[in-house]
């Protein structure tokens, strides 16, 4: 299909550490030295687009310009059934916006009682189902990029359960399964989550 990745560094072209961790194992058994955008000082660009693949083009390409290395950037979020796929990719600001106007810092759980506050305006028969879309970017110093998505649906439950993972991960119970993100072992929530499906379509296309 595209080119191939050769082994050697590629910058993990985000700023959120859970999912830097999350990527960082996904490429540990492919021979690739990942790096990530803060440790090499890279800026982090303004999210201009309104869909995640062009915020995910975007970020791989501001890091893969400026370090001269092959990057990979994930721009993820959460679409919710009853709210017609909002928050979407919007997931990230929306935390912000919703509470903490002109402040610094993200508290998801605030925002995921305000989406349970509106299910709850709804009816006990609210439609809870939601998803997690992540939309991976490759990008290489040459401009040339790749896109490849992943889906994981799911349940949006509350109150918040469980510590492990990052954002979302307590409010949101995967299809099929009876704990949360939250409370899964990092191995349990890497079997089936939306960055790992897109990472599989990632290898398929280029390794
Ligand atoms: O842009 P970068 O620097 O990568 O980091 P970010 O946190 O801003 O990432 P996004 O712009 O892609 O926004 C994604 C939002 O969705 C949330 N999210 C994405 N994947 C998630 C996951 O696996 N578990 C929980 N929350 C997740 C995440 O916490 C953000 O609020
Ligand atoms: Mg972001």
């Amino acid at each position: 299909m595209t080119r191939t990745l050769p082994p050697g560094r590629l910058v993990i072209a985000s700023h959120n550490e859970g999912k830097v961790r999350e990527i960082t194992a996904l490429l540990g058994p492919h021979g690739m030295e990942p790096v990530s955008a803060g440790s090499l000082g890279l800026p982090e660009p303004e999210e201009t687009g309104t869909t995640f693949a062009e915020n995910a083009r975007i970020k791989a390409l501001a890091s893969a310009t400026a370090s001269g290395l092959p990057a990979l950037a994930d721009d993820s979020g959460l679409e919710v059934a009853a709210l017609g796929g909002r928050p979407g990719v919007y997931t990230a600001d929306w935390a912000e916006r919703q509470w903490f106007e002109g402040e610094k810092g993200r508290d998801w759980y605030m925002a995921m009682g305000k989406v349970e506050g509106l299910l709850c305006e709804i009816g006990p028969d609210a439609d809870r189902s939601a998803a997690f879309v992540c939309t991976l970017c490759l990008a290489w110093p040459d401009g040339e990029t790749a896109l490849f998505e992943g889906r994981a649906e799911g349940l949006l439950v509350w109150p918040p359960r469980g510590r492990q993972g990052f954002g979302y991960d307590p409010v949101f119970q995967p299809a099929g399964q009876s704990l949360t993100f939250g409370e899964m072992a990092p191995e349990a929530k890497k079997a089936m989550s939306h960055r790992t499906r897109a990472f599989e379509r990632l290898v398929a296309g280029l390794f």
